[in-house]
């Protein structure tokens, strides 16, 4: 049984239910979401975030809009998730993910030829919950391809954001790394990034590790070099949102940093990375849209203000952290070391 779940089909409702990952840790609540926009705005607020449950969210979003749709006619079905698609594809950009999951359910949907809106919508719900099972298996092979990349007893971590069952479906992707070497018996340790503006460090991952029962201490973003340099430090994991073909990747702001602080201190830095985030059409990370999100997210912490009144500001969601910082990419069908360009393309392709 799983203890929370990031979000969940509810079949007699017709809506998904989603923790509020921006109400954790102090407020486990869950709330229904039966609109495409309430779909879309939930994505945006950050009320789910992280790269491959929101891409799950919108597909699921796709879900609700045939079901909402009143007509009984296949065509106006098919328009209405066209229309659906457009404004879930506009709720955030960076996420590769999202646009991923919607391609995925257009692609999976046009292999069949439903004749009734019944088949229609039961195919639409197919299509999304295929992709919420594979979550969760790609999320265990590639934690399960990391352990050939530990030491065989104990093991010390820096992990930066959150990357957990929270922002998956289920177990993770770097967070997931971290509980496959608890799982498997190591001795493990992790380094929190508090992750600055959101805390989605301290707010959420330490509460998932908390519940997981794995050794953990909170730090702040700028103090990694200094971790680095006083303990015994093993390895750097961290999520992404978007890797470039060339292995540029996009992550929560704060990641670039820590990965050059890694290769001054001689500390392996590695992406987890599921193949849906791998974004070949990218050729480097300058070409990936970096979301800029609210100036309060900066200046005032749990709506209390902290910088002077009329501050500018300039709040990056995400940064790019440059291919040669990475010691190697892991994904669901292997471990991808440098050359990227070279070396990303063949994965894709097995
Ligand atoms: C496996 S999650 C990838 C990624 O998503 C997070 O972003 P956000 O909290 O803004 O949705 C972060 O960059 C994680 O590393």
């Amino acid at each position: 049984m799983r203890p929370y779940k990031s979000i969940e089909w509810l079949a007699q409702e017709k809506a998904i239910r989603l923790i509020d990952q921006k109400a954790l840790p102090s407020v486990v609540e869950y709330n229904n979401y039966s609109t495409v926009n309430a779909v879309a705005q939930a994505i945006n607020d950050m009320t789910v975030r992280g790269a491959p449950v929101i891409g799950v969210a919108a597909a699921y979003g796709l879900v609700i809009a045939v079901f909402n749709e009143e007509s009984n006619d296949v065509a106006k079905l098919a328009a209405s998730m066209v229309h659906a698609d457009r404004i879930l594809r506009a709720s955030r950009p960076t996420a590769v993910n999202l646009f991923w999951a919607l391609d995925q359910m257009a692609e999976r949907v046009a292999k069949h030829q439903p004749k009734t809106a019944a088949e229609y919508r039961q195919l639409v719900l197919a299509c999304a919950q295929e992709l919420e099972a594979e979550d969760i298996a790609i999320n265990k092979n590639l934690s399960t391809h990391a352990l050939t990349l530990l030491p065989k007893d104990k093991v010390t971590f820096i992990h930066h954001c959150n990357t957990g069952a929270l922002a998956t479906v289920d177990y993770g992707t770097a967070l997931g790394v971290i509980r496959m070497a608890h799982e498997s018996g190591r001795q493990v340790h992790v380094f929190v990034d508090e992750t600055r503006p959101r805390l989605q460090g301290a707010r959420l991952t330490s509460w998932e590790l908390q519940q997981q029962g794995i050794s953990h201490q909170l730090i702040v973003d700028g103090a990694s070099s200094h971790v680095m340099q006083k303990f015994a430090v093993d390895m750097c994991v961290v999520g992404c949102d978007r890797v470039a073909a060339n292995g540029d990747f996009a992550n929560k702001v704060g990641t670039c940093n820590l990965a050059m602080v890694a290769k001054a201190n001689g500390v392996p830095f590695y992406v987890a990375a599921p193949l849906s985030t791998i974004d070949l059409e990218t050729s480097c990370g300058a070409d990936i849209e970096i979301e800029e999100r609210a100036s309060e997210e900066v200046t005032e912490i749990d709506g209390a203000r902290v910088a002077p009144d009329g501050i500018d500001v300039y709040n990056p969601a995400f940064d790019v952290t440059p291919a040669e910082f990475i010691t190697a990419i892991i994904t669901e069908k292997g471990i991808v070391y440098p050359p990227f360009l070279e070396n990303l393309q063949k994965i894709k392709e097995l």
